[in-house]
């Protein structure tokens, strides 16, 4: 018999079995769902990564609902085990669900819930960050200087990329894509070229005015241009940020072919997902193109980094801490409560998921209803009017 995984348990009398694969941080999330009658189970067991048995053992004989983690495979194997303890709600704490088979969830009848909106800033403020301390050589100065190098200023010293009037280049101008695109347009006055399958017409505007406005005050004025390729931005930007989901489409994206056409001088920011880029073909470009940079929050196998790339001082490397703000967290932890309790109580599934500040009032109860139920449709589940 396998070994019982440690959980902590709130309100062992509740009606409804909800159980969190991770602690969340916060105390919202939970008093919300002991409100609405849950008895509430967190995973308190000291591995990072939950296996498919782990989660098995912790869904149990009856378990209505489950909050996981990205790092988790959810797909039929999981998908059939929560069902047949009598759940029919899932949500990931996280935006993205690339680690979720959706149609496995359609067939078991399990809504599946993600966190979008609450993140959006965070992340495009990690990827900034990444910006600047690729251009600048942040963590190679650090470095230099923590082991005693430094001697006194030197005119070569460190030498790096000066943003402002250079252009900033966006993959997938969605959510998170376009408030990094008006981060480093408003920021540092980058001209932007982004690729999208949609149009940005928000974003568009958005660099227009700042554009119109600079001009007004005698300034050179930014501009925009969407590209009808996603090469056209490889060719023409000095910094490249990728925010598009990982999908078929995307996956391998950014491979040995496409960062033969980016400039010799280029930074590429990876904040999505790790799969989206070809981290072998990369650790290749960075030995031969010394002046080439890179920041990267997520990788190909993570927790892992493909051989090389640790070694590359033209890299500067996070592990997948872009949404880790205290606010967002706390809030992720919230919607995917909710998303999994509206499914339980009956709510309906919310009109907007690109507006879900109402369930972030702290001040007020939340609406009666999902923030964010990807499979919605496929369901048939009833949808909220705003
Ligand atoms: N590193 C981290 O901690 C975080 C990573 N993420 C990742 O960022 C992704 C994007 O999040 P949001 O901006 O909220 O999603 P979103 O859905 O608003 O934006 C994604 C955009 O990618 C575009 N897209 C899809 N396929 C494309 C393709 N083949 N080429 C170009 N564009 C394409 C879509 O049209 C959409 O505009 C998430 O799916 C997640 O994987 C999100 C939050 C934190
Ligand atoms: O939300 C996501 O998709 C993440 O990667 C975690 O922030």
């Amino acid at each position: 018999m396998s070994k019982p995984i440690a959980i902590e348990v709130y309100n062992p009398n509740g009606k409804y079995r909800v159980v969190s694969t991770k602690s969340m941080p916060g105390t919202r999330w939970i008093n919300l769902l002991i409100e609405q009658d849950c008895r509430v189970e967190i995973c308190t067991q000291k591995k990072t990564i939950l296996s498919v048995e782990d989660i098995i053992a912790l869904i149990g004989d009856k378990c209505d609902g489950v909050i996981g983690q990205l790092t988790e495979d959810w797909g039929e194997t999981l998908f059939a085990a929560l069902s047949r303890a009598g759940g029919k709600a899932f949500s990931n704490m996280a935006v993205g669900y690339n680690n979720v088979d959706v149609n496995a969830a359609n067939k078991h009848g399990v809504a599946v819930g993600n966190t979008p909106g609450v993140l959006t800033e965070t992340t495009a403020e990690l990827a900034a960050s990444l910006s600047l301390a690729a251009a600048r050589r942040i963590v190679e100065s650090d470095q230099f200087m923590r082991a005693g190098l430094y001697d006194g200023w030197l005119p070569h010293l460190f030498v790096g990329n000066l943003l402002k009037g250079q252009t900033v280049g966006v993959i997938g101008a969605g959510r998170i894509g376009s408030a990094y695109a008006r981060m480093m347009v408003e920021g540092f006055k980058m001209n932007l070229i982004y690729y999208d399958l949609y149009q940005s017409t928000r974003l568009e505007k958005f660099v227009t005015a700042y554009g119109e406005f600079l001009k007004a005050n005698g300034e050179q004025p930014v501009t925009w241009k969407r590209a009808a390729s996603m090469d056209e931005v490889l060719r023409e930007a000095d910094v490249i940020s990728l925010h598009p989901i990982l999908d078929k489409t995307t996956y391998h994206l950014i491979n040995k072919e496409s960062l033969a056409t980016m400039k010799k001088e280029a930074i590429l920011i990876n904040c999505s997902r790790g799969p989206v880029v070809d981290e072998v073909a990369l650790v290749e470009h960075l030995k031969q193109n010394p002046m080439f940079r890179v920041g990267l929050d997520v990788f190909e196998d993570e927790p892992y980094m493909k051989p090389g790339l640790a070694d590359m001082k033209n890299a500067v490397v996070v592990p997948h801490i872009a949404s880790a703000s205290k606010w967002t967290r706390e809030g992720m932890a919230t919607l995917a409560a909710l998303n999994v309790l509206g499914k339980i109580k009956g709510y309906p599934v919310w009109g907007d998921a690109n507006r879900v500040e109402p369930f972030l009032n702290e001040n007020a109860p939340p609406p009666a209803a999902s923030p964010s139920i990807v499979n919605a449709k496929a369901l048939g589940l009833p949808v909220s009017k705003l």
